[in-house]
């Protein structure tokens, strides 16, 4: 589905990406992890065409995509940090979206989702952030694509919006989706996630199930398992 070879990414003298494999063939969910500034977003925008690497290349559904547009089409995403004119109603904005996508959308059903009916005349910049996140999620979700790309999708919701999201997630993935996911949240990440792919200094450093990761790294705590990964000790042990 995604086979990722050889990319790398440069912004000025600043490798981000240095020669990163990776091949998702799976459905399911994949958890992108790694430290702030690991790469995470500009692998994500990479594979979206909206960064252009350097070098290495990008096969989606077994075509180069790399300079090409039209396969984003069937890519759902949801960006880290949305834009839209602040001035805008939400009904004004999801039917924009609608408008310019021109694809069937199930926006009546997920609004109704994230109980969001009593904000559709309000403006974007009237509303919270984590209502906004909701906003983002309609958008992101009504399409029904194959792939899903969500960038920080738990920023900025509560413990229940977080538990919405949760099985939103694992209800496209039972529709045999790819998701893709990155987050900081922790244990969110450790209830959703099939797969790990930890990225550390431009590369894939670990690639593996949430129990792998305890396993290699001795730890039984999820979070405490992701910093033993980045520990000297564990360093060695992956060199040798
Ligand atoms: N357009 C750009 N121009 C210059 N530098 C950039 C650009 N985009 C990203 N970078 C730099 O590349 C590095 C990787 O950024 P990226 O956003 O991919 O990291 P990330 O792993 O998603 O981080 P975070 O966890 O903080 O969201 C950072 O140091 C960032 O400042």
């Amino acid at each position: 589905m995604i086979r990722i070879k050889d990319l790398h990414k440069k912004f000025g003298s600043q490798v981000v990406l240095n020669g990163l494999d990776l091949d998702i063939e799976e459905q399911g969910i994949i958890a992108v992890l790694g430290p702030n500034g690991s790469g995470k977003t500009t692998l994500i925008k990479s594979i979206l065409g909206m960064v252009v690497p350097d070098k290495g290349q990008i096969d989606l559904y077994e075509e180069i995509v790399i300079k090409r547009w039209k396969y984003r089409q069937n890519i759902d995403y949801l960006p880290q940090i949305a834009n839209f004119p602040g001035n805008l109603k939400v009904m004004e904005l999801i039917t924009m979206i609608k408008d310019l996508r021109g694809k069937e959308a199930r926006d009546q059903e997920l609004i109704e989702f994230f109980k969001l009916q009593p904000y559709l005349d309000k403006k974007l910049n009237k509303l919270s952030g984590g209502t906004k996140q909701k906003v983002n999620l309609v958008l992101c979700f009504m399409f029904d694509s194959p792939l899903i790309i969500l960038d920080e999708p738990t920023s900025g919701l509560d413990p229940i919006s977080l538990l919405h999201l949760r099985d939103l997630i694992q209800q496209e993935k039972e529709k045999g989706k790819t998701i893709l996911i990155t987050s900081h949240i922790m244990n969110f990440v450790e209830e959703v996630a099939d797969r790990i792919v930890f990225l550390l200094e431009g590369k894939i450093y670990f690639d593996g199930t949430v129990s792998q990761l305890k396993t290699n790294t001795r730890q039984q705590d999820f979070e405490r398992a992701i910093a033993n990964l980045l520990s000297e000790e564990y360093v060695q042990d992956f060199k040798i």
